[in-house]
């Protein structure tokens, strides 16, 4: 018999699996979403710390199971820096009154993308956005989609790097997008299908940017009746606010679905908008001290001088 997520893990408590044996301690709650419940666990006997996802349904779980072991098959790593791989272990709990599906995966620290930009400021965006590219690239050159991305399931690490959580979107090319949230998603605006196309993402891509750096004025769009709601709404803003300037180019085929693909789209970025901001920082004003310090030995040497050769 399998039983809801309605039963609350309190730290401490011992997560069993009814068919591997792994057991898995609660430390404290991470999140709780649509499809599940996800604890930070350590493995029992002092293993190493993980996150614990427990389904709500257990059809939702297992597909998002399925779209991870078949990304694992094909070689893809949940981190390109380090190739942690999706899935530790895959598992029922065993409960007194039942059981419940769970799958163990890697603990992602760090903070959602929108907490880490307010924290840092919106220049982080430059390189955590080519970060999220390159993921998506990765998924896309593997036929897969991400489908919800949102800046929820975007956690940034303290340096800018990034990974992407909540694989429960993922759908192959070609398919229907099976999760997605309102604002990121092109069937909200008119702005195209809900079919898994690289572009989907790319669109997703683009609100998210958006949100980052101009939350109010997507706000304000997106509360526009859904028959007058377009994708030209989201262009203008793009074109027009003096914040999305340096993005303006991007969003415009990002929102559009014009890059031949999902390499050309990294390489737009890093030229467009990274090395914009490696030419800011090489251009900073050169600090007064340092102009002082020169003026100082210019007159120094000119005194040397004077007294030399008089
Ligand atoms: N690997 C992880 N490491 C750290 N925290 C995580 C991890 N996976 C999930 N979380 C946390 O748990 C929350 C819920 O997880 P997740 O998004 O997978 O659930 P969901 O039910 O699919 O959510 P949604 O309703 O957005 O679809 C996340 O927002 C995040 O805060």
């Amino acid at each position: 018999m399998t039983m809801s997520t309605d039963h609350a893990f309190i730290p401490g408590d011992v997560i069993r699996g009814r068919w591997r044996r792994g057991s898995y301690r609660i430390c404290r709650l991470l999140g709780k979403g649509a499809n599940g419940v996800v604890y930070l666990v350590q493995q029992e006997n002092g293993g190493r710390q993980y996150a614990l996802k427990l389904g709500f349904d257990t059809v939702d779980l297992q597909s998002e199971i399925n779209v991870l072991k078949a990304l694992q098959q094909k070689g893809i790593r949940r981190s390109p820096e380090d190739g942690a791989p999706f899935l530790i272990e895959v598992d029922d709990a065993e409960l007194p009154g039942g059981h419940i599906p769970f799958y163990v995966m890697r603990y992602v620290k760090g903070e959602p993308l929108s907490v880490f930009i307010s924290r840092k400021g919106p220049d982080w965006l430059d390189l955590t956005g080519l970060h999220v590219l390159k993921q998506l690239r990765m998924l896309h050159e593997s036929g897969y989609v991400f489908g919800d991305l949102k800046p929820d399931n975007i956690m940034a690490g303290s340096y800018g790097s990034i990974e992407l959580i909540d694989y429960g979107g993922v759908s192959q090319i070609g398919r229907s997008v099976k999760q997605f949230t309102e604002w990121y998603d092109r069937g909200f605006w008119n702005a195209g299908s809900r079919t898994a196309d690289e572009a989907y993402d790319w669109f997703s891509f683009s609100v998210v940017c958006i949100h980052l750096l101009c939350g109010e004025e997507l706000k304000r769009a997106a509360k526009v009746l859904p028959q007058m709601r377009t994708v030209d709404d989201l262009l203008s803003l793009a074109a027009s606010h003096p914040r999305l300037t340096p993005y303006a180019s991007w969003l415009k085929r990002g929102l559009t679905g014009r890059f031949e693909s999902s390499r050309e789209a990294c390489e737009l970025w890093d030229r467009t908008v990274c090395r914009r901001s490696s030419g800011r920082t090489n251009r900073k004003p050169t600090p007064a001290w340092l102009t002082g310090t020169f003026a100082v030995s210019v007159v120094l040497l000119g005194c040397a001088l004077y007294l030399f050769l008089r």
